[in-house]
């Protein structure tokens, strides 16, 4: 890389929430990466269908997800030229765009994860260099591919002292272990938002259940709640990871009775990812004094709340990433920035420890602007 290239990256995520793409602008010559602008643009209700429909099998499957790529990249112009707009910088002023993709599948069993893109488009859109396709050099090397965001948890929320837990509640949760000394361990733990999403929308028509207000009008059903808890992989030891392929509204169905009241369920749904993060944190995490939330699942105040009081037993304090310097919806984007930062340097992205995989490897490829 061109010696004295800025430490400007541009970090785009668009995640298994399917609401859209989180754009951040990182400033990479601080340890902890400064956020000079960000922009959430939603994807329109046709792109969410199609990129939804193609996470299951269907007709014509290789045209739709071209062209769905094609539109995603397209959408993650538009929310590059609007940061562009909003911090004042050209785009030979930036040294890349990590753009993670969508994905629509995750079988690191069958040795594949799949995430829709067009990188050459989106470097040909915007005139700036792309780093795109993470995952597949960690599975490449035995890894599941995800989660990957523990070596930026790692790099930027560890404490000498202190062990801390970060906890990304995005459609799917994951965890970053982080005890003093450095020896970072993590997973996906189950279901984030998807389900209650899934079933807010379904119900109530919105996208997500604001607050968690709705779940918080009803009840948890706590035979629904064992029986969605007995899921073989909430016991699996890590390493593991998840997606919708497994966590998803027919998976739900399987276990609902007519007989639940929408809110109760929704209730019930709450409980599972608090559950599902607190049994995470006790079986593996042991000797954690501080949790730190991010990922959107951070704004659900029921969530939060429910969080802290199952963690109140063992007295350690549940807090959101905006107090460690990073806000909390922001997270994930400035995680693929810096990915993207590394492997211009040619440095290894990916936790072996983490993944699975045998040995660290330099992520993703590089579009050349
Ligand atoms: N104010 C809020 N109240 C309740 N939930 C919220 C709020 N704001 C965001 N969310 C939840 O956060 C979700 C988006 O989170 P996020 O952007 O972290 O997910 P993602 O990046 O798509 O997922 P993943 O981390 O699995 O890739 C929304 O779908 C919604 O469920
Ligand atoms: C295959 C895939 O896209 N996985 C996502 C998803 O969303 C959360 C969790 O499941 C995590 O494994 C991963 O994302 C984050 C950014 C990661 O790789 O760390």
């Amino acid at each position: 890389m061109a010696a004295g290239t800025p430490p400007l990256v541009i970090g785009l995520m668009s995640g298994t929430s399917l609401d859209g793409v989180d754009a951040v602008l990182g400033d990479f010559s601080h340890t902890i990466p400064k956020t000079l602008g960000h922009v959430q643009l939603g994807f329109d209700p046709e792109l969410r269908e199609e990129l939804l429909a193609l996470n299951e099998p269907g007709p014509n499957e290789l045209e739709r997800a071209a062209l769905a790529a094609n539109r995603l990249a397209e959408h993650y112009t538009q929310a590059v030229k609007e940061l562009l707009a909003q911090t004042g910088l050209r785009p030979d002023q930036i040294a890349a765009i990590g753009a993670h993709g969508q994905t629509v599948r995750h079988r690191p069993e069958l040795g594949y994860t799949l995430q829709l893109n067009n990188p050459a488009l989106l470097a040909e859109r915007t005139g700036i260099r792309v780093v795109a396709d993470f995952r597949s050099r960690d599975l490449a090397a035995g890894g599941q591919g995800a989660p990957l965001v523990p070596a930026f948890h790692a790099a930027v929320f560890s404490h000498a002292e202190k062990h801390r837990v970060i906890v990304n509640i995005g459609g799917i949760a994951n965890l970053t272990d982080l005890p003093p000394g450095g020896n970072v361990t993590g997973f996906d733990c189950g279901p984030g938002n998807l389900l209650m999403d899934a079933w807010c929308q379904r119900h109530t028509g919105q996208p997500y259940d604001v607050g968690g207000s709705w779940a918080a009008s009803g009840t948890p059903l706590p035979q629904l709640l064992a029986g969605l808890l007995d899921d073989p992989f909430f016991r699996a030891p890590p390493p593991k990871s998840t997606g919708r392929d497994h966590f998803n509204l027919a998976w739900l169905e399987a276990q609902l009775s007519a007989a639940f009241a929408p809110q109760d369920v929704q209730a019930t749904l709450l409980r599972l990812t608090a559950q599902a993060i607190h049994d995470a944190v006790q079986r593996h995490m042991a000797g954690a004094e501080e949790i730190w939330l991010c990922g959107g699942g951070a704004r659900n105040t029921a969530l939060v709340n429910t969080l802290r009081h199952a963690f109140a037993a063992s007295a350690t304090p549940v807090a959101l990433t905006d107090a460690l310097g990073v806000a909390a919806e922001w997270v994930e984007a400035l995680a693929f920035a810096w990915l993207a930062w590394r492997t211009l340097h040619g440095a290894p992205g990916n936790l072996p420890a983490v993944t699975g995989a045998t040995h660290p490897c330099v992520l993703g490829a590089i579009y050349p602007r």
